[in-house]
């Protein structure tokens, strides 16, 4: 029997999968779809690029077609890009079904949206933010009745990160029936399985990848250990480097912060790279666009913030660099993924100072296995120090002439006044909390150094009593 059939889909949707190229069953679909299929809840926690969209997407649209009616499930993601992607594989998959979908997702026509969720389509896929200020806001809509809530990317969305899903997330959770199935999905479920078993409530079947090693098989994972104020030329270097190696080549590069992001990908540019930038302040259109030329292959270079760091499967990456070494292990595990995805080759090369060593120790513990070293011709880099430094420099100025640290400051300002804060009182707050912060490091700071002075000291008389006693017992 074919894999998919002893799972107990339906031949309709076999070939569907057929001519995504998708014919044998992943081990997370192996294991999760019979389950799905008699109706449990279920978490799914397996390696990122490892089929999970397929294991939810095809036992709901087996159930919809069942009992097809509107609105039958809703997909919760964290990213607006992940969300269209997931639109994607549901509108392939269930093409036969004339599926009616919806994508409700921060940065676009709110009134558009609106009328679409009136429309009662089968799946909504959306953001947890943009959806809750659609319950805040209207009534023409009601998710009361779907049969199936879908956590993609699950731990995300519970974590109080830079964007807090929480109480958007409450929200949601309040308009959803009780009678419903909950399927959660991540390639890093672990940290927050029991916040998750408050949603997931019915028994949920838990299935995990047993694997030692949590990063895929294919991926080569590599580091060089850099000083901060020269990771540029090296960046260029080894784009550069698999430039001139690779025909067929495919690199994101992943940055600590918008600024960053803007910044290296104008100097990339100017050494003629053909790379985009991805990152949360560029309009949602740019994003859409940018997005839409790097998986073209028109640009080859995608420099991103974390917003690309979860769920993208664009398979033509063959490289991941983190510019800087993510803070948290779990981070750099789904950085990492965006290559190797099912099956493939890939690498991921992380630059790494004096100061991130604790980052990479942290990160191979977490992993379960050691990053090798990248060896790098150093004359090579020396040769171009000047120019990238120069050319990083000249970015800078040009971004700081334009507005946009002024546009970020307003956008911080907006992100406050819609959580019905005041940006004046949380700005001062912050000073205070900075201020205690600091005060309570100073303090941490002082007290260090009292001790040492103290094992210092005691030290000191040990040394001295032990002397004179020796000089007691010579004596004698
Ligand atoms: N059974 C299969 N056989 C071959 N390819 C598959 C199979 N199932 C899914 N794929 C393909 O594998 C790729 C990765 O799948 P998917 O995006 O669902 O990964 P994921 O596990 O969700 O990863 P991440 O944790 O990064 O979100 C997709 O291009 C998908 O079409």
């Amino acid at each position: 029997m074919d894999g998919f059939t002893r799972l107990g889909l339906s031949s309709w949707l076999i070939e569907q999968c057929k001519q995504l190229g998708i014919c044998k069953p992943t081990p997370v679909q192996e294991n999760c779809i019979p389950q799905i299929l008699e109706g449990r809840d279920c978490m799914g926690c397996a390696k990122t690029g490892s089929g999970k969209t397929a294991a939810f997407v095809l036992p709901i649209l087996q159930k919809l077609s069942e009992d097809p009616f509107g609105i039958f499930c809703l997909v919760l993601t964290p990213t607006r890009e992940l969300a269209y992607q997931i639109a994607e594989q549901f509108r392939v998959l269930g093409k036969p079904l004339g599926l009616k979908d919806c994508i409700i997702v921060g940065g676009m026509d709110m009134v558009a949206q609106a009328l679409e969720l009136s429309r009662k389509p089968h799946i909504v896929i959306a953001t947890p933010g943009r959806l809750a200020d659609h319950f805040r806001s209207s009534n023409t809509f009601n998710i009361k009745k779907i049969r199936f809530l879908v956590l993609d990317e699950a731990d995300r969305l519970l974590e109080q990160g830079c964007t807090d899903f929480t109480q958007d997330l409450q929200v949601i959770l309040e308009a959803v029936p009780v009678n419903r199935q909950t399927l959660l999905f991540s390639a890093t479920l672990t940290d927050t399985l029991q916040e998750l078993k408050t949603i997931a409530m019915n028994k949920p079947f838990f299935w995990e990848s047993t694997s030692e090693v949590r990063t895929v098989e294919k991926l080569e994972q590599k580091y060089i250990l850099v000083p901060e104020k020269v990771k540029e030329a090296y960046l260029v270097h080894l784009i550069q480097t698999f430039q001139d190696e690779h025909e067929d080549w495919s690199i994101i590069i992943f940055t600590n912060t918008c600024k960053n992001c803007q910044i290296i990908n104008m100097m990339l540019r100017e050494f003629s790279f053909p790379s985009v930038a991805l990152h949360s302040m560029m309009k949602q259109k740019q994003r859409f666009a940018a997005l839409a030329k790097f998986k073209s292959s028109v640009f080859k270079i995608l420099v991103a913030t974390d917003v690309a760091a979860r769920g993208l499967d664009i398979p033509t990456v063959q490289v991941v660099i983190n510019h800087n070494t993510p803070g948290l292990p779990k981070i750099y595990i789904h950085r990492v993924g965006r290559t190797a995805r099912a099956g493939r080759n890939g690498i991921a090369i992380t630059l790494v100072t004096q100061y991130d060593i604790h980052l990479v120790h942290a990160i191979e513990e977490k992993i379960n296995m050691k990053l090798g070293e990248f060896a790098v011709k150093e004359n090579e880099v020396l040769q171009i120090l000047t120019q990238v430094n120069v050319s990083r420099r000249e970015c800078e100025i040009k971004l700081e002439c334009t507005d946009f640290d002024e546009k970020k400051e307003i956008n911080k300002r907006k992100q406050l006044i819609l959580e019905g804060k005041d940006p004046d009182m949380e700005a001062k707050r912050k000073a205070e909390l900075e201020k205690i912060k600091k005060q309570k490091k100073k303090f941490k700071e002082h007290i260090k150094q009292a001790m040492l002075k103290k094992q210092d000291t005691e030290m000191h008389r040990k040394q001295r009593k032990s002397q004179e006693q020796k000089a007691a017992k010579d004596q004698q």
